[in-house]
């Protein structure tokens, strides 16, 4: 077995590089191991595709945030032969949240993956590209949009951008006009916030919005919100935050295989932090198309 540890140096600004760069070459030292930083945005994903594609039985491990996730994710995820683990060493963090059972120390601790275990893990999959945790349209994919384009300001770092992007957003239209077909199922244009197709439950910096999302039932989790006042967005943030949302009338949810979200313009289509515009994008689950490879732990993860 060959390991591969691809690190993000930007990720993040807790756990130290340095300190992780000499854990694993102490933990692995019998082993088979390389480590690779990436030099810039993307790069991850041709790391992943260059060692996966060589078809070598591997455990590839994403060391940073959820983008890094996301890259390494789509350079392998062709390739039955590699596994992904996950060293959130990023700012948010996201997707490991859905491990109830399993705590970010966990997951850092390099010692628990000598005797880990095997999840096989849905995708999901749209344009060519595919994300691990959340797809979205609508108000929250705008703001990940647009904080790309704030943190090439000069003086402006991560946290800043997101805060002066959820400001833009919110003094731009949050309604987003759009029908959609779940499964078979045609629904008729609508005035919407946002429509989150979910894999895993958690986004965005601690948001729950699908709180009852598997990773591994093979099914998308999607749930609408119709357009609101932002007086009345503003009451209800908390509550989305806190996967509390699910009783109001202007929430609907539903579960399926693919879906489509159509309109008369094009959309920005939000994976895992990557955003694309499209039209009319049809999001689908690729059933256990990867394989997560987990710390140990005392009980079964999901
Ligand atoms: N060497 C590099 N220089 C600049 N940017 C990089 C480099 N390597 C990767 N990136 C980019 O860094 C971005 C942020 O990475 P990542 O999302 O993993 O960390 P984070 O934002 O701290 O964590 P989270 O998304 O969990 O909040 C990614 O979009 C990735 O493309």
């Amino acid at each position: 077995m060959k390991y591969i540890f691809i690190i993000n140096p930007e990720a993040g600004k807790e756990k130290s590089k340095v300190e992780l760069d000499n854990e694993i070459r102490s933990v692995f030292k019998d082993t088979d191991f390389i480590v690779e930083y990436t030099r810039y945005p993307g790069h991850a994903t041709e790391i992943a595709m260059m060692y996966a594609s060589t078809k070598e039985e591997m455990i590839i491990f994403a060391c940073g945030g959820d983008g890094t996730i996301n890259e390494v994710v789509n350079g392998m995820y062709k390739y039955k032969n590699a596994k992904l683990a996950l060293i959130p060493i990023g700012t948010g963090n996201d997707f490991i949240k859905f491990f109830k059972k399993i705590s970010k120390d966990d997951f850092l601790n390099l010692e628990g993956y000598k005797d880990g275990q095997d999840l096989p893990c849905d995708l999901i999959y749209s344009n060519n590209r595919v994300c691990l945790n959340i797809a979205s349209v609508g108000f929250d994919a705008r703001v990940v949009q647009k904080v790309a384009r704030f943190k090439r300001l000069p003086f402006v770092n991560g946290g800043f951008a997101y805060i002066l992007s959820v400001f833009n957003s919110f003094l731009a239209s949050m309604k987003f006009h759009q029908a959609l077909k779940i499964d078979d199922t045609y629904i008729g244009y609508k005035n919407y916030i946002f429509i989150v197709a979910a894999n895993g439950s958690y986004y965005g910096g601690g948001f729950h919005p699908t709180p009852d999302a598997k990773i591994n039932d093979g099914f998308i989790d999607v749930i609408t919100i119709d357009a609101l006042s932002r007086l009345r967005v503003m009451t209800l943030i908390k509550k989305y935050k806190a996967g509390e949302h699910r009783s109001f009338d202007f929430v609907k949810e539903f579960r399926c295989k693919k879906m489509q979200i159509i309109g008369k313009k094009e959309v920005v289509l939000n994976m895992d932090g990557e955003t694309i515009k499209v039209k009319d994008p049809v999001i689908e689950i690729l059933e256990k198309q990867i394989t997560l490879y987990l710390p140990k732990m005392n009980e079964t993860a999901a």
